[in-house]
C-alpha cells in the first residue's frame, strides 16, 4: 500500500519566558539560553497509508493539535519532517480564516492563494455559503462570527477545495447536530474516496465510529500508534485510571513517562 504521510522524527520546542524582557535578550543573545525549554513534541515518528482514517488522541496538551498543525505545514517542525503524498488541509476552529475579513472575502482569498481562477471561484463560493449555512452573515467581517460558524465556513472552504488529505481538528465538536451530522456524511464520501484523513476529537465513540488507526500521544511522545479498537480499548482503560490519580500521582506518572522516553533514546543514540 502507498505511504500517504510521513512522520518522520518530529519534535516541536518551545521558549518559555517569565518576562517579556528574556524574549528579547534571548533574540539578541542566542547562545546564553534564555527562558525555558518545552517540548510539545517529543521524536514522533510514524507512517500512513493512502486511504487511513487516522485519530489522534490523548489527554489535554499531549501534543495534538501540534502535530496537527505541523502535518499540515501551519506551523513548523523544530526537527524531524513530514512527508506528505499531495496537499494537505486543516480544518480547526480559527484555522487559516482572517478575522478582520468578511466570510465572503475570505472565501475568495483562500481559493485565490490555492490558485482557482476568477471564474473557478465564482462558481465555488456560492456552493461554499451554501454548505456553511451561513448566507446571511456572509458579507459581515468574520470576527463577528460564533465560533459554530467560524468553523462551519473552513468546514466548507476545505471540503469544496478537494484536498488530497484533509485534518479535521475538533471543529466539528462546536457546530449544531444537523450540521455535525452534515459534515459527518461528507466525511463519509471523503472515506469512500479514499482521501486520507486525520481527525482530532476527545470524543472516543466518534473515533471509534471514523477511525481505522489510532496515533496515542502522551506529553509529546507517540505512545502507540495501531488499529483503531486495540488502541482505544486501552486509552479507554487508561482514561479511566488517569482519572483516579491525584494530582501528585499524576505529575509522578508524567516524570515517570518522560524518564522512560529519554533512557530509550540514550539507548537508541
Ligand atoms: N505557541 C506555543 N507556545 C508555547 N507552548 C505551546 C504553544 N502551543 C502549544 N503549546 C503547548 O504545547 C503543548 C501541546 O499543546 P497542544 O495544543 O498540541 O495539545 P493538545 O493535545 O491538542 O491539547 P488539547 O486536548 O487541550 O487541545 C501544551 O502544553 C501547550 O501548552
Amino acid at each position: 500500500m502507498a505511504k500517504s504521510v510521513d512522520v518522520q522524527n518530529v519534535s516541536k520546542r518551545y521558549k518559555l519566558y517569565k518576562k517579556k524582557s528574556e524574549r528579547l535578550l534571548d533574540l539578541i543573545n542566542p547562545a546564553k539560553e534564555y527562558g525555558e525549554e518545552f517540548f510539545a513534541l517529543r521524536d514522533v515518528s510514524f507512517s500512513v497509508d493512502e486511504g487511513a482514517i487516522v485519530g489522534l488522541i490523548g489527554i489535554n496538551g499531549s501534543g495534538k493539535s501540534t502535530l496537527a498543525n505541523i502535518i499540515a505545514g501551519v506551523i513548523p517542525a523544530t526537527s524531524g519532517k513530514v512527508i506528505s503524498k499531495g496537499n494537505v488541509a486543516l480544518i480547526a476552529v480559527n484555522a487559516g480564516l482572517d478575522n478582520k475579513l468578511t466570510g465572503r472575502e475570505n472565501i475568495e482569498l483562500k481559493l485565490l492563494m490555492l490558485g482557482f481562477s476568477s471564474q473557478e471561484i465564482e462558481e465555488m463560493e456560492e456552493e461554499i455559503i451554501e454548505f456553511a449555512e451561513i448566507e446571511k452573515f456572509i458579507d459581515q467581517p468574520v470576527k463577528s462570527y460564533s465560533s459554530g460558524m467560524k468553523s462551519r465556513l473552513g468546514f466548507s472552504i476545505s471540503v469544496r477545495v478537494d484536498p488530497d488529505i484533509l485534518i479535521i481538528d475538533e471543529a466539528l465538536s462546536v457546530g449544531d447536530k444537523a450540521f455535525a451530522e452534515k459534515s459527518f456524511n461528507k466525511m463519509m464520501e471523503f472515506k469512500e474516496k479514499g482521501k486520507t484523513m486525520f481527525f482530532v476529537s476527545h470524543s472516543i465513540s466518534q473515533m471509534r465510529k471514523f477511525c481505522d488507526e489510532i496515533a496515542w500521544l502522551e506529553f509529546g511522545t507517540l505512545k502507540e500508534y495501531g488499529l483503531a479498537d486495540s488502541v482505544l480499548e486501552k486509552y479507554e482503560q487508561f482514561l479511566e485510571d488517569y482519572k483516579e490519580m491525584t494530582k501528585k500521582e499524576k505529575a509522578n506518572y508524567r516524570h515517570e513517562v518522560l524518564k522512560k522516553y529519554a533512557s530509550a533514546k540514550q539507548k537508541i543514540l
